[in-house]
């Protein structure tokens, strides 16, 4: 292909070959991000064209040590994370691999409002009389039936443990990438995996995300490369929020009047699956063109979010778009499709997504809590009658988070495959 062809401007501008490598070289990023519209923009060359340029290596090569010869017209490889992308210096666009928007042809139909999002007081849970706990839980219930999203209020963890757990991770991807990269590249179901986007072999464009998954329970997993701290702080930060949701599960229970006893039994919930995800969303020289998380919902019970003070969360209200900025010391608190599942449809899980900014490093912590990974969930039978027919086929839940992770993420694809009938 023609240097012309490709960056038709630079004819304008450098003439000589030296100079045209050199300025590739030393801008890359910014000239493909530029002159090339997102792969997404169907009027430009698919993403198999892209990624077979002799300009810019495919993320299969990028995974794998590249057999290419280099020139100085061929960039580095790209970058491991996100973290390490924007540590380079001067990176002022963002490079294809990770534009996942063309703000030219994605124009959001969806507007993004600003609304107040339900508030639960967690002490009335615990702690309040009978009349008030009544109250609390129909308002609960109220949340997860029209919102599926809410603030918990007085939950009663220290916010020292809270910064702790904020700091701790912050220190994990501060490591280097070759520290970090003792977990990347494992199986979806590894219990300790680091990595970019959402799935990066199986994405063409990447998210604008870092994460590091760990599986928390029923068995306890931390990572040895990361500070010293770092377990003792996950141990008691994983155990404090499971039992805050251990506790709003029973409240919800007993909104969709269930038993207590009968949803642990079937859902296994003294072996629950618990994982703790940190998500870190570095600062973005184009916001308009990346995205941190795409439309999605989670796969468990609950998810359970507490975030660095840098907001960038959206969930889906209604249609529209909500901007979520949490009260000081609150948890963020959403339902996932397994709460879909066993309500046959009455508390659905929620869409939400991650954008991203130009200023400041965004973190979130987010903590699952799922039935056991060998329970097979189903629709509870006193909520499937003649008038509300089974919504979903059962899946054993270790099946269902294996497919979800293994695939890309796109709003409720997995739990739409278990359903039965049309909404
Ligand atoms: O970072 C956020 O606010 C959202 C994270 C999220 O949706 C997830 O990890 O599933
Ligand atoms: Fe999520």
């Amino acid at each position: 292909m023609l240097m012309g062809q490709v960056f038709p401007h630079l004819r304008l501008r450098l003439s000589k070959p030296a100079q045209v490598a050199n300025f590739l070289s030393q801008n890359l990023f910014s000239v493909l991000a530029s002159t090339w519209p997102s792969p997404r923009n169907h009027t430009t060359p698919p993403v198999s064209t892209f990624i077979s340029s002799p300009f810019w290596p495919s993320p299969s090569r990028f995974m794998a040590p590249s057999t290419l010869p280099r020139s100085s017209l061929i960039p580095s490889p790209l970058p491991n994370s996100v973290k390490e992308l924007t540590n380079s210096a001067s990176l002022r666009s963002v490079p294809p691999q990770y534009a996942t928007r063309n703000p030219e042809t994605t124009i959001d139909i969806e507007p993004i409002i600003q609304e107040e999002i339900p508030t639960v007081d967690f002490s009335l849970l615990t702690e309040g009389t009978p009349e008030q706990r009544a109250q609390v839980v129909r308002h609960l219930g109220k949340a997860c039936e029209e919102w599926g999203f809410f603030m918990v209020v007085n939950h009663g963890i220290p916010e020292s443990l809270r910064e702790a757990m904020l700091d701790s991770m912050m220190e994990f991807f501060d490591q280097t990438e070759e520290e970090k990269g003792e977990y990347a590249r494992k199986h979806v179901m590894n219990p300790i995996r680091y990595g970019t986007s959402f799935n990066s072999t199986v994405e063409d464009v990447w998210y604008w995300r870092d994460y590091l998954r760990v599986f928390v329970h029923p068995v306890f997993y931390s990572p040895a490369k990361a500070p010293p701290s770092f377990r003792e702080i996950s141990k008691e930060y994983t155990t404090s929020t499971r039992a805050m949701g251990m506790e709003l599960l029973r409240g919800i229970w007993e909104s969709l009047g269930l038993e207590e006893n009968d949803m642990t039994k079937a859902l296994d919930l003294h072996s629950c699956y618990q994982v703790l995800v940190g998500n870190i969303y570095p600062p973005c020289p184009q916001p308009e063109l990346a995205t941190g998380l795409p439309a999605h919902s989670d796969h468990g019970l609950l998810t359970i979010l507490l975030q660095n003070g840098v907001n960038g969360l959206q969930v889906k209200h209604r249609g529209n778009w909500v901007r979520v900025e949490p009260l000081p010391n609150s948890f963020l608190v959403n339902t996932g499709d397994h709460l879909e599942i066993v309500s046959n449809g009455r508390y659905k899980s929620v869409l939400h997504r991650a954008e991203v900014n130009s200023q400041s490093t965004r973190m979130s912590i987010v903590t699952v809590v799922a039935p056991s990974l060998d329970a097979i969930v189903e629709p509870a039978s006193q909520l499937v009658s003649d008038e509300h027919p089974m919504m979903f086929g059962g899946m054993r839940y270790g099946e269902f988070l294996e497919r979800l992770q293994a695939n890309r993420l796109k709003e409720k694809s997995m739990l739409d495959l278990l359903r039965l009938h049309a909404e």
